[in-house]
């Protein structure tokens, strides 16, 4: 088993240094694999929060913007790349840290990093791509005059972020952010924050110029609503649950500013009878659910089984269920660790026991691993005999917990996947390729996977419809 990290002591990071929190208040950190306290963070508070958007503003509008907001692209693409690099140089320690604070396996902290670091590359890359792109002219039917377009930063954007991927959705946030020319504050999670501050500690080793990026932790309430709310920050892009996204939303809606809000989900996975690799199909299955113990907004919690093979899959399902190594996250092949936090713990846990008292059936799981009698661990759970008007079928549980239900025909499975107030992602997989491509047309989600569920890449826009928020994030998105 990996020996746990050290967990440096943090303040905030402001204007390109460290600081106490105004009120001196500290957040404990509490591995969720163990229970045990193993450090603490700062809780920042809305005195915290004018300074470090008084340091973003400042920092743009430095020496008329040419600093940083109208600094080459090439330039900026120097930093990201530095921290891409620091990144790769610290990939061990940082997914370790990623590890203890969030229990999700090592292995999945590592490729996390892994996107980290090629995030930045990215957008490097589309910083300095973008020099080649300003003043592109617009062709006009006349000729007395000429028109063009100058791409510009935005300005102070606050980006606030959950804790399921949590330096890799403040990436997805902060390299875009900083490659356009944008100043930012981030506000990650209070229930893991460590990697976003060893961010901070990166820029600082970089030489990020002071004030470009400011990270702040602590309590959502105390910390992200004044970013929220603040009269000088010109665009939030939050990721989170859509409860807390409809109340970004109004108050940034006070003075018109823009969200972009990535939010929750229930997404479909539609399996059909002409699969002729079926082993194939339930690992999709698995991995669509289980991966980061089912802590994926996007993960494809409602399994859809043409009934033809319905029985069949299972048998499978819960045979590749009974074999995951459910472990502390730092063990070599664990492959399905903690969930975040006692909270989500008690939540699952509550799911789980609707769905029984409303008369689904706990086909798998359900329960805390016999063997593990420390740590906020749940097997992963396969729920049968769902209604559509259960809790489990309708609501996002974000935990390791599958629901299924068996179709006769291609329109049946059609109207069950959109059967939701949510539109992030689905999947569909069968062998007629065809007929993905129908379904994948239909299926009213930002994001369809076709014969696979989860791949994401940097290069491709991410975002959902409905109640899964709006704006696009990734690529040149
Ligand atoms: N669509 C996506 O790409 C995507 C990706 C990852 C997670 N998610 C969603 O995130 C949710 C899980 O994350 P979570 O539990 O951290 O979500 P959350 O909404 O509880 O918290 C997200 C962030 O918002 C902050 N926050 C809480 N209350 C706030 C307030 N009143 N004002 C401002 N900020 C506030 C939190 O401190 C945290 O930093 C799930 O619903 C999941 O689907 C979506
Ligand atoms: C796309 N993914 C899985 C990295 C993040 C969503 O929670």
């Amino acid at each position: 088993m990996a020996a746990p990290p050290a967990i440096p002591r943090r303040g905030l990071f402001i204007g390109g240094g460290w600081r106490e929190p105004t009120l001196g208040r500290r957040i404990p950190v509490i591995n969720p694999a163990t229970e045990d306290t193993i450090g603490d963070i700062p809780a920042a508070t809305a005195e915290d929060v004018e300074l470090a958007v008084a340091a973003a503003r400042s920092a743009f509008l430095l020496d008329g913007g040419s600093r940083w907001a109208r600094a080459s692209g090439a330039t900026r693409a120097k930093y990201l790349n530095a921290i891409a690099t620091k990144i790769k140089e610290k990939i061990s320690y940082l997914a370790l840290l990623e590890t203890v604070d969030s229990g999700k396996p090592k292995d999945e902290a590592v490729a996390d990093m892994d996107d980290v670091a090629a995030c930045f590359e990215f957008y490097a890359g589309l910083a300095e791509a973008l020099d080649g792109k300003q003043h592109a002219p617009i062709s006009l039917p006349m000729e007395e005059f000429k028109t063009y377009v100058l791409k510009e930063p935005i300005g102070v954007v606050g980006l606030i972020t959950p804790w399921n991927y949590p330096l890799l959705m403040a990436t997805w946030k902060v390299a875009p952010a900083l490659a356009a020319g944008c100043t930012a504050v981030l506000k990650p999670s209070e229930l893991a924050s460590l990697t976003c501050l060893e961010l901070g500690a990166i820029c600082e080793e970089v030489g990020l110029p002071s004030g470009v990026l400011n990270i702040i932790t602590g309590l959502g309430p105390d910390a992200g609503a004044p970013i929220a709310s603040h009269p000088h920050v010109d665009k939030i892009a939050f990721t989170g649950s859509t409860a807390t996204g409809k109340t970004i939303m109004t108050a940034a809606a006070q003075m018109v500013k823009p969200v972009s809000l990535e939010l929750g989900g229930k997404s479909p996975l539609v399996i059909f009878d002409d699969v002729a690799d079926i082993d194939k199909a339930v690992e999709w299955a698995m991995f669509g659910c289980f991966f980061n113990s089912g802590q994926v907004c996007s993960a494809t919690s409602r399994l859809l089984l043409h009934e033809k093979i319905a029985e069949r899959f299972l048998d499978r399902l819960v045979e590749w269920a009974k074999n995951i190594k459910i472990s502390d996250p730092l063990e070599e092949g664990c492959r399905l660790g903690s969930v975040i936090s006692k909270g989500q713990y008690e939540k699952i846990k509550k799911f789980i026991s609707t769905a029984r008292s409303e008369g689904a059936t706990i086909l798998h799981g359900g329960d805390r691993p016999k063997h593990l009698g420390k740590g906020f661990f749940i097997e992963p759970t396969i729920i049968t005999d769902v209604s559509t008007s259960m809790q489990i079928w309708r609501e996002e549980v974000f935990g390791p917990v599958i629901c299924v239900k068996v179709f006769k025909t291609e329109s049946e499975a059609v109207e069950l996947a959109n059967d939701t107030h949510y539109g992030l992602a689905g999947g569909v997989i069968s062998d007629d390729l065809e007929r993905c491509e129908r379904i994948a047309k239909v299926i009213h989600s930002g994001i369809v996977w076709i014969n696979c569920s989860q791949p994401t890449l940097v290069q491709a826009p991410w975002g959902g419809n409905k109640r899964s928020g709006f704006g696009r994030e990734l690529g040149e998105w």
